[in-house]
């Protein structure tokens, strides 16, 4: 029996939004993810958003749209990578619900980053350089807020989706 939301976080291509939707689905759960209640809110996309108010003005919303996500229902949120930057929105993951961080490797993450040019903290000349630094600058964070850390580099997302689950039933039944 699932009381708390389930916050997924992890680096950009970890497959929090595709894994997140599949994962709520089986739990019977509504879904979220705050970087489309983020868009939905702005009435513009991520791209627009950097161009227009840099990654200030979009940690600023994004910081506003969790607040609103913990005010809400219980259910599955797909989070932005860059969530956990902040101190405030550290704490608000670790109150407001469990948190599972996805991992998948390096190489991993280029491939399914690379399909589109929707990410802004991507379009740089070496893409892979950048993940590598966001991966190393991050992980102590994502680890400091997660529950559960699951890796989704053998597997496909419905598979990844059925190992979170049973993780995070096999958590609840040690609690
Ligand atoms: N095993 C897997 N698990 C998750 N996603 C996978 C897997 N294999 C391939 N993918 C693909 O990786 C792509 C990126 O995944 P997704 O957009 O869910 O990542 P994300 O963690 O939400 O990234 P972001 O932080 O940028 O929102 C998707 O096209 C997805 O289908
Ligand atoms: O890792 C990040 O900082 C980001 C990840 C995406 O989910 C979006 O939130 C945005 O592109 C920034
Ligand atoms: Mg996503």
């Amino acid at each position: 029996m699932i009381s708390r939301s389930i916050f997924l976080v992890g680096p950009m291509g970890a497959g929090k939004s595709t894994i997140g939707k599949l994962l709520a689905a089986q739990l019977r759960l509504p879904f979220a993810d705050s970087d489309k209640v983020l868009e939905e809110k702005t009435g513009a996309d991520i791209p627009w958003i950097f161009d227009v108010e840099g990654e200030a003005g979009f940690r600023r919303r994004e910081s506003d749209t969790l607040r609103q996500l913990c005010e809400g229902p219980v259910q599955v949120i797909a989070t932005g990578g860059g969530i956990v930057l902040r101190e405030e929105n550290r704490r608000l993951l670790r109150k407001h619900g469990l948190v599972v961080y996805l991992q998948a490797s390096i190489d991993q993450l280029m491939e399914r980053t690379s399909k589109n040019s929707n990410r802004p903290l991507l379009q740089v000349a070496d893409p892979r350089a950048r993940i590598i630094e966001l991966v190393e600058e991050r992980d102590p964070l994502y680890r400091e807020v997660a529950d559960l850390v699951c890796e989704t580099d053998y597997c496909t997302p419905k598979q990844a989706a059925i190992r979170v689950a049973e993780r995070l039933s096999e958590a609840s039944s040690t609690d």
